[in-house]
């Protein structure tokens, strides 16, 4: 999404009633016990004569971290709009806890949501935006401090907004996402302009808030950062589904790309393994890169002729590039030379 469409598809979310059964809100950062998840099913938006989702269909589990992935423009934002209403779906539903989102009593209490970052009034305080929030909610104010302390502000919550980092709107956006303490919640791309340490501070919450039993869907375009802090995945490109499956097995099956081998007789055992689809290629420092026979073929044939291995290990093709291969046609602008991802090896 451009800047100028974010701009235009921002909107607040639907107001919720301040009555009584919004102020049901926890302040203790309770468990979620109830919650049921996200279920999209059929959901298709069309823009005009674009259609940017297509009959997407997938579940988010309770105790789980979903992530959800898809390059630039493949619909993640969109998606994610419609399971807020915020965006209406041309085609199909998407219901949280059972519910359609509009339909909850007390959304923010229901689900925390990211969608940009710094959408709040800049002359604020972190505090008092919050507070604002709360106070519309029917929050109680020590829920602010909480979350406050709970996202790493309490240094700066007492100053303007307009003066915070990409980083620091960031950690303002989930602790106003947390507010409510709600038992599912959804935030798009919510590690971007955080530092390191905010990023595996990022990773750290949401995977004890999925431990608590929260429902926990977080969208990114990059493949190996969602690989370390979530449980499953959901993949689209150009709005359609092209994966929905755990961690475990996307890295299983991003597969292993070749074998490096350190052995005193590189000469010899290069010799035994040479055959019809095994390519061997020499290292810097005398290693061997075996690509087509396992290590269990090169462990067997060097022990067979007596060969010593001081090393052998699979080397997996990197995470990132899986990734890049699923998603190839569905990549909206296509860079003309693509150049090999750096490290990202699971
Ligand atoms: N309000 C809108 N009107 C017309 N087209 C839109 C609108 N909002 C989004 N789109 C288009 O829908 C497609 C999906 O956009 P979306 O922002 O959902 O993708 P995304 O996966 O979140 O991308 P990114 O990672 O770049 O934010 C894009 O082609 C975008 O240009």
């Amino acid at each position: 999404m451009t800047s100028t469409q974010r701009t235009a598809a921002r909107g607040s979310l639907p107001a919720p009633p301040t009555g009584p059964e919004a102020s049901a809100a926890t302040t203790t950062g309770s468990t979620a016990a109830g919650s049921a998840g996200i279920e999209a099913v059929g959901l298709t938006k069309r823009y005009g004569d674009k259609t940017v989702v297509h009959d997407l269909s997938f579940t988010v589990r309770p105790g789980t971290v979903t992530g959800f992935l898809g390059p630039n423009g493949a619909g993640k934002s969109t998606t994610m709009r419609m399971i807020l209403g915020l965006d209406a779906p041309t085609r199909g539903r998407a219901v949280v806890g059972g519910r359609p989102y509009r339909a909850h009593g007390a959304p923010l209490t229901e689900v925390g949501a990211l969608l940009e970052a710094k959408s709040v009034h800049p002359g604020r305080s972190a505090r008092n935006h919050l507070l604002a929030l709360a106070h519309t909610h029917g929050i109680p104010a020590s829920r602010v401090d909480t979350v406050i302390e709970l996202t790493g502000l309490t240094e700066v919550a007492r100053h303007r907004v307009k003066g915070f980092s990409l980083g620091m709107g960031q950690r303002l956006g989930i602790a106003a996402a947390l507010l409510g303490d709600p038992a599912t919640l959804v935030l798009d791309e919510p590690v971007n302009g955080l530092d390191p340490e905010g990023v595996l501070w990022i990773r750290t919450l949401l995977k004890s808030l999925a431990a608590e039993g929260r429902t926990v869907l977080v969208s990114s375009h990059l493949m190996s950062e969602t690989a370390l802090t979530a449980d499953h995945l959901v993949i689209i490109g150009r709005g359609r589904l092209l994966a929905d499956t755990t961690v475990e097995e996307f890295v299983r099956h991003a597969g292993t790309a070749s074998v490096r081998v350190v052995t005193p007789e590189p000469g010899t055992l290069a010799e035994l393994l040479a055959g019809p689809g095994v390519e061997i290629a020499p290292g810097a420092r005398g290693e061997l890169d075996v690509r087509g026979a396992d290590s269990t073929r090169i462990g067997t044939t060097a022990a067979e002729h007596g060969i010593p291995l001081y090393e052998l290990t699979p080397v997996r093709a990197s995470l990132e590039q899986a990734f890049m291969d699923l998603t190839r046609d569905a990549v909206e602008y296509q860079a003309r030379t693509s150049a090999a991802p750096e490290g990202a090896a699971a």
